[in-house]
């Protein structure tokens, strides 16, 4: 069955017109990206296992919740690295693992080039942060990797998802859950995203590519 959820919520409209506008600049898209983030953060995360346990205020004594988990924020790196602070933010006790992978420019396949997951010990949930899934290829790179490491719980936070890239993923992974903020349309001729933004982590590292 697939797992998709797209935060429809006006705040989350809000600021993906300030990041698919072509004149953001980097600092105002860069804290764009971590409001989004944020609010796919909590939707992300709203069924995670707790255990109660019992604490006294300073009025009286009651129950309240931990977070029951172990869980890995995995950014893929470049443009993921903009989504990590608000998701840490959120669960500090989390470990951070980073993935480097690329798309070859021609053929929009991913290359991986940075890989430290350990070869045990796998958290009991994995956050994968990647503001842009386009044809899918390389979140189904990095599912297949945290797989291996055996993770079960895999939950990937996208800004923008397109919709061939959601049923590639949904199709091939099927227990695997996305939380977006939007899903658009198409892809272009160089597999970029229609409408999208244009290349997230040149617009957040301010590296534009020269054509
Ligand atoms: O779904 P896909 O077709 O695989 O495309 C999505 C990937 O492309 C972008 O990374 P990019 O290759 O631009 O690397 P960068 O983050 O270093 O800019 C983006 O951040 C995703 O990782
Ligand atoms: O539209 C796209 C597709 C891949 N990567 C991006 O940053 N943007
Ligand atoms: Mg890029």
């Amino acid at each position: 069955m697939s797992q998709v959820s797209v935060v429809d919520h006006p705040v989350v409209a809000h600021h993906l017109t300030l990041l698919r506008d072509e004149r953001t600049r980097p600092s105002e898209f860069r804290a764009a990206v971590r409001r989004l983030a944020m609010l796919i953060g909590v939707y992300a995360t709203a069924d995670l296992k707790t255990r109660s346990v019992s604490i006294q205020t300073p009025i009286t004594e009651t129950e309240g919740a931990c977070l029951d988990v172990s869980i890995s924020i995995v950014p893929i790196l470049r443009a993921g690295l903009g989504m990590v602070d608000p998701l840490l933010d959120l669960l500090p006790d989390a470990s951070v693992w980073h993935l480097g992978l690329y798309r070859n420019e021609e053929t929009a396949e991913p290359v991986g080039y940075y890989d430290k997951l350990p070869c045990n010990g796998a958290s009991d949930v994995a956050l994968v942060l990647d503001p842009m899934l386009a044809t899918g290829g390389s979140i189904d790179l990095v599912v297949r990797r945290l797989q291996e490491w055996g993770v079960r719980d895999i939950r990937v936070l996208s800004i923008i998802a397109s919709q061939v890239g959601i049923d590639r993923v949904a199709r091939d992974f099927p227990d695997v859950k996305l939380h977006v903020g939007v899903i658009d349309p198409s892809l272009n001729e160089q597999s970029y995203i229609v409408p999208g933004l244009g290349d997230a982590g040149d617009r957040i590292f301010d590296t534009p590519q020269s054509s």
